[in-house]
């Protein structure tokens, strides 16, 4: 099939970049200016907060403020996580372009992540999927531990082409598929994409892959040969999840346009405005920067 010239990123660093930072709930003012200095780099997807349990992931118990304090661009989707109805309410009267839904391939992670099997987490999104149509606001998928499981180890991309399917059924017009815990290498990806792109077109799939093993740059590389165009990516690399230990942030985003620059293919991401971004993000958070690019490119600063 052979590379896109065009990609779109979808920057998901305020929401899983920043939901798994344990220690003080990072201020709304913060994840605020994160949003809207990402949108002026030229980000125009942005998955912004999570209108989750505050109980389960305390980082995200703001989402209401933060989507209320975001001031809005034109042309840009802010995206917002809901596990259930009430989530969903929350994000709707937030203003949310978009709502995600989230299952997973495996059994024991769902439970882990949303305390219900994947059958009651697609039973629990009919009422969410309902009420995101009746205010046009778009509904994305998630399938999460597609390349592996934290419980479960392998998984069957027959499972993860289920489950895919039967988001893409309910009305969601992507679906994101997450190798969570960042197992995942090459030719493996490529296999699971084929197997899924059986259930679901190609066009309508996306790349979310964690970097824990340092394969994220060229399982990309290898999914967008086969007509993937859409990638998931965290600014510096923020994140984890906290229901999947050890796992590491998504890939940067830094590191992925910039292997897209090198391979010309267009994000309409300003690399230079991104760079310091990410570096004050992670003084702000007091973490260091998990991309390289940024990085190497604030050395020349
Ligand atoms: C789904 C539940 C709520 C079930 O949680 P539960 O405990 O089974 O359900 P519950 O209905 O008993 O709710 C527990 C408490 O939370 C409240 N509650 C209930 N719902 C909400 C809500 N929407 N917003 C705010 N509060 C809520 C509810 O009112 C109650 O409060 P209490 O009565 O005890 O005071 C919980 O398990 C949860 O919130 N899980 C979220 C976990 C999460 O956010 N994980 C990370 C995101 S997934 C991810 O990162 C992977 C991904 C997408 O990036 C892709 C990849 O990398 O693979």
């Amino acid at each position: 099939m052979g590379l896109p010239s065009k990609a779109r990123i979808v920057e998901v660093g305020p929401r899983d970049g920043l939901q798994n930072e344990s220690g003080p709930v990072i201020e709304t003012s913060i994840k605020v200016e994160l949003i809207n200095r990402l949108a002026q780099a030229g980000i125009n997807h942005i998955e912004a907060a999570s209108f989750v349990s505050p109980k389960w992931v305390p980082q995200m118990g703001d989402a209401a403020q933060v989507m209320a304090g975001i001031t809005r661009k034109a042309g840009v989707a802010y995206a917002a996580l809901t596990p259930n109805m009430r989530g969903a309410e929350g994000a709707i009267v937030a203003r949310a372009d978009e709502v995600a839904i989230f299952s997973a391939a495996s059994e024991s992670f769902t439970r882990k992540n949303i305390n219900c099997s994947i059958a009651e987490s697609i039973e629990r999104f009919i009422p969410v999927v309902e009420a995101a149509k009746k205010n046009n606001v778009r509904i994305r998928g998630y399938v999460s531990t597609v390349l592996g499981c934290p419980y479960e180890g392998e998984i069957d991309p027959a499972q993860v082409a289920a489950v895919a399917r039967e988001l893409l059924d309910m009305g969601c017009y992507e679906i994101s598929l997450g190798d969570t815990i960042g197992v995942g290498t090459p030719v493996k990806a490529r296999k699971m994409l084929a197997r899924v792109a059986n259930e679901v077109p190609v066009n309508q799939l996306a790349a979310h892959f964690h970097d824990t093993y340092g394969q994220a740059l060229a399982n990309l590389y290898a999914v967008m040969q086969d007509g993937v165009s859409v990638i998931d990516t965290s600014v510096a690399g923020l994140g984890g999840c906290p229901y999947a230990k050890g796992a590491s942030g998504n890939v940067a985003t830094e590191d992925v346009v910039y292997m897209l620059n090198g391979l010309g293919i267009e994000t309409g991401i300003d690399l230079d405005k991104l760079v310091p971004i990410g570096n004050w993000i992670t003084q702000q958070i007091g973490r260091t920067n998990g991309s390289k690019v940024g990085l190497a490119m604030a050395c020349g600063e």
